[in-house]
């Protein structure tokens, strides 16, 4: 799918584009709107507090939304520049200095609303940074329970952290509806939520302690070392910026290599330690020649012992392995071993009564004919599953396999897919989502594959190697799950990933994976047989879907019909088609030459072969999703249509060209080559068959699948012109006028053409007065034009003087009207200054 990606100067998604045309300051004063739409605080107020509020977006909306002479007052650390309306001052929220120049400009006045959308300067540590957001929410608060008037509003921004239930159970004891909502402007991937307090309790008394973050928040621990993040992916290095622990000084820290194979915890040993060493002490440690000499301490262990911190992943596995078989030879206790003593211990257990005996016996026989009627239903099973494909392939006549003949467990049971719908799945293809029923899962539910030994008998592998493999995907997964709670960029891939459509790997592949899953769905539908006939057929609009005949529309198979009924290619793939309207001549021979050949069902008819070659051409353009995209706009019709500023985004494009903007360089390179003739859709197709789209990656670990991604793409070559072309374009759109500018110059226009009406009118009037003679006429025309090209002249400026009662004055001073500028000692030193070096330079 396509992603909108990330641009240099800020996201540029729809609000940030919307909020240019309406002429707010930033994307942000959607969130406010949408808030108020929904709870509906700022029609009903007077005045307004707006904490942290540059660039002012949010001011600006409350000037337009609160009645008129409303009372607006922003403040935040960064400077505002003007807004009609709006009191600004700069200012820290946490500060007493703030709070005092609030109150002087409220003087006796109450908030009916206290808004706060502050946040801290984000980058450092996630931790760190939800804990000063919902800190500086609780100053917001302090504030708020000052200057709110009984039954105000509260509007916050929280970080959804460990410290938001805190903050929220703080705010229930001071409002009487407390509500948590994300605006749909709201970043999916930002942490940030908004919290809407309604009818402040104004308590008389309160304690200090409930707004006290010492109180209020837990301290944020110092981070763990995340050893097991050097330990698994030793590969991303990261810099050390938090000097030396407390006591420790150096750098370079080794270990005896007995205490690695002795400890509990050996990932903390790889993850701290510079290496392990084999040197002997003084005093001598017989466990460490014991293992110097034993021949598991191969010389590449030695090796890998002697320079930790250049390990690979493949060498750490390899000393974790070393460790473990020492452990065995030592005779510490391993899992091994442990299953072995609880052996040992249930022989002692006393001798069971006969009864018991022989009812845990018959328990045993009845299990094991169960587990073998399930295998025999899954052999059999898998060999319908074969025969379907080989049927949809047209290898064989239904007739064959008497398809339409009842089964043993009824009519049409081979297209229940009643275990689809357990897994969610049902609901995810219905969405356009390719499901593959994974490997755990199937473990899970005693899956039997097929391949290789049944779970009964599967003692041949070593134990110790898998183990060891599990416990790195259980860290490996620990490593992501804290990675994704520490940062939002791997949480927004993640989150983009899960949204996405399973990776195309070719048309082999794609075609091999299509059997797989519905393999997979019919196995598994077939592994739970008792409750089918429950099942409602008609409540289950797929299995009419796959019902049908094998074939989706123009031949493809249904996988990759679902996958081009996405939109996204609803005008990508009708030009391709128009541009292979020349060649339908050419391919029309070539059919007929091999017509007698296309019956053959063994080799793929010219129609297939071209509509593979379509399947190509579009995976390839998906899978340059991971490079760059073509953003296709949404359509109008997905958006919700009761908001007013997405009627903009409704007006469609007037020709009827695709509406599909060119964002990145390879793809405005791309569409360059093509627009010259360097490349042709052919070269786009060839270019879809490459060594990375055909990769086999089935049963690969998740960690190394993840690794390998980083770098396991094509590279688009990008020239210097599409370079230049997308900065032109982004520069272009920075350039245009926002919308009030854009208004402002044709009100100008508008008012020109007005007066150049009434000049004309009273020209007129002028020439048919008969009372004047042509002289006069002209000469009183002539004035008329003179005096409505005078241009009105500008009351001059007055300069006041930041003196006296004016001195620090903020706002207008008293008894001043009109254009006024306040000048003061200093900057009448600083013109003198500037004048005097603009001289010189002459
Ligand atoms: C997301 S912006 C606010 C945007 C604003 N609501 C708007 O609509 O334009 C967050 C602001 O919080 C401000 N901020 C952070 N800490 C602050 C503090 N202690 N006192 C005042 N402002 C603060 C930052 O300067 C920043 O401008």
């Amino acid at each position: 799918m396509a992603i909108q990606k990330k641009h240099g100067k800020g996201r540029l998604d729809k609000w940030y584009k919307l909020a240019k045309e309406k002429g707010y300051r930033a994307r942000a004063a959607f969130k406010l709107i949408q808030l108020n739409k929904k709870y509906g605080f700022l029609e009903k107020s007077k005045v307004v507090l707006d904490l942290c509020a540059a660039p002012g977006s949010w001011c600006q909306v409350a000037a337009e939304t609160m009645p008129k002479d409303s009372i607006i007052i922003g403040v935040d650390l960064s400077p505002i520049k003007p807004i009609p309306k709006v009191i600004t001052f700069q200012s820290d929220i946490t500060t007493e200095k703030c709070r005092a120049t609030i109150r002087t400009h409220l003087k006796t006045w109450k908030a009916d609303c206290v808004l706060h959308d502050g946040a801290p300067n984000v980058g450092t540590a996630w931790v760190q940074d939800s804990f000063n957001q919902a800190e500086l929410a609780l100053h917001s608060l302090k504030l708020a329970t000052e200057f709110l008037i009984e039954g105000g509003a509260f509007v916050t921004k929280v970080f959804r952290s460990k410290d938001y239930n805190s903050l929220l159970w703080v705010l229930k004891q001071l409002f009487t509806k407390v509500e948590a909502t994300k605006p749909p402007s709201s970043r999916n991937v930002s942490a940030e939520i908004f919290v809407v307090c309604l009818g402040y309790k104004a308590p008389k008394k309160l304690d200090p302690r409930l707004l006290d973050p010492r109180t209020v928040f837990e301290d944020v621990a110092d981070a763990a070392p995340n050893n097991e993040a050097k330990v698994y992916n030793p590969e991303i290095k990261k810099r050390k910026r938090d000097g030396y622990e407390e006591g420790d000084y150096t750098q370079y820290k080794e270990i005896a290599a007995s205490e690695f194979i002795q400890t509990t915890d050996p990932i903390a040993i790889l993850g701290q330690y510079n290496a392990l060493t084999f040197k002997q002490a003084t005093n001598g440690d017989v466990a460490l020649a014991a293992l110097d000499k034993l021949p598991e301490t191969t010389e590449e262990i030695r090796t890998c012992c002697a320079d930790l911190k250049v390990l690979g992943r493949k060498e750490f596995k390899l000393l974790l392995k070393w460790r473990l078989k020492v452990r065995e030879i030592f005779g510490f206790p391993t899992k091994k071993s442990a299953k072995a003593s609880l052996a040992d211990e249930v022989a002692e257990v006393e001798p069971m009564d006969e009864e018991m005996r022989i009812q845990e016996e018959l328990q045993r026989i009845a299990d094991k004919e169960k587990g073998k009627k399930k295998r025999e239903r899954r052999n059999a099973n898998e060999a319908k599953t074969k025969e379907i494909m080989r049927m949809q392939m047209h290898m064989t006549a239904p007739m064959d396999i008497g398809m339409e003949q009842e089964g043993p467990r009824g009519e049409g049971e081979i297209f229940k897919l009643k275990a689809v719908d357990e897994n969610g799945a049902l609901r995810k293809i219905a969405k356009g989502k390719m499901v593959v029923i994974k490997e755990a899962e199937q473990k899970r539910s005693g899956f039997d594959s097929g391949i290789g030994s049944s779970g009964d008998t599967d003692d041949e592998s070593d134990e110790d190697g898998d183990r060891l493999e599990r416990e790195l995907d259980g860290l490996y997964d620990q490593y992501q799950e804290r990675k994704s709670a520490a940062d939002a960029k791997y949480r927004a891939k993640k989150a983009r990933k899960e949204h996405d459509d399973e990776e195309w790997e070719g048309v082999s592949a794609d075609e091999k994976g299509n059997s797989d899953d519905e393999s997979d769905l019919e196995m598994e539908s077939g592994s739970d047989s008792e409750n089918e006939d429950e099942m409602d057929v008609d409540e289950k609009p797929l299995i009419s879907d796959l019902d049908g005949k094998g074939k989706g529309k123009e031949g493809l198979s249904k996988r990759a019909n679902r996958f081009f009924e996405n939109e996204v290619f609803a005008d990508i793939l009708g030009e391709i088609e128009e541009e292979e309207e020349g060649e339908e001549e050419e391919v029309q021979v070539l059919q007929d030459e091999e017509a007698a050949e296309s019956s053959d069902d063994d080799i793929p008819s010219i129609e297939q072969q071209k509509k593979m070659r379509k399947e190509a051409a579009a995976a390839a353009k998906k899978e340059k999703d991971n490079t760059f995209e073509i953003v296709k706009r949404p359509k109008a019709e997905e958006q919700d249509s009761d908001s007013d500023w997405e009627a903009v985004e409704k007006k469609k494009k007037k020709d009827a060209k695709p509406d599909i903007d060119i964002v990145t360089a390879e793809a405005m390179t791309l569409a360059h080559q093509l627009a010259r003739g360097e490349k042709t859709v052919h070269d786009v197709i060839d270019d879809g068959y490459n060594k990375y789209a055909l990769k086999d990656r089935d049963g690969l670990p998740d960690w190394f699948l993840d690794d390998e991604k980083k770098h396991d793409k094509p590279h688009k070559p990008i020239t210097k012109e599409a370079a230049q072309a997308i900065k032109e374009k982004l520069r272009a759109y920075n350039a245009r006028p926002i919308k009030k500018v854009a208004e402002a110059r044709a009100r100008k226009k508008f008012k020109q053409a007005q007066k150049l009406e009434k000049l004309k009118k009273k020209a007129d009037m002028l020439m048919g007065d008969e009372g004047l003679n042509e002289k006069e006429k002209a000469s009183s025309i002539s004035k008329l034009i003179a005096q409505a090209n005078k241009k009105k002249r500008k009351a001059p400026v007055k300069v006041v003087k930041a003196a006296g009662a004016n001195r620090g004055l903020q706002g207008r001073p008293k008894g001043v009207k009109g254009r006024y500028k306040m000048v003061d000692p200093r900057m009448k030193k600083e013109m003198r200054a500037l004048k005097r070096v603009a001289k010189k330079k002459k």
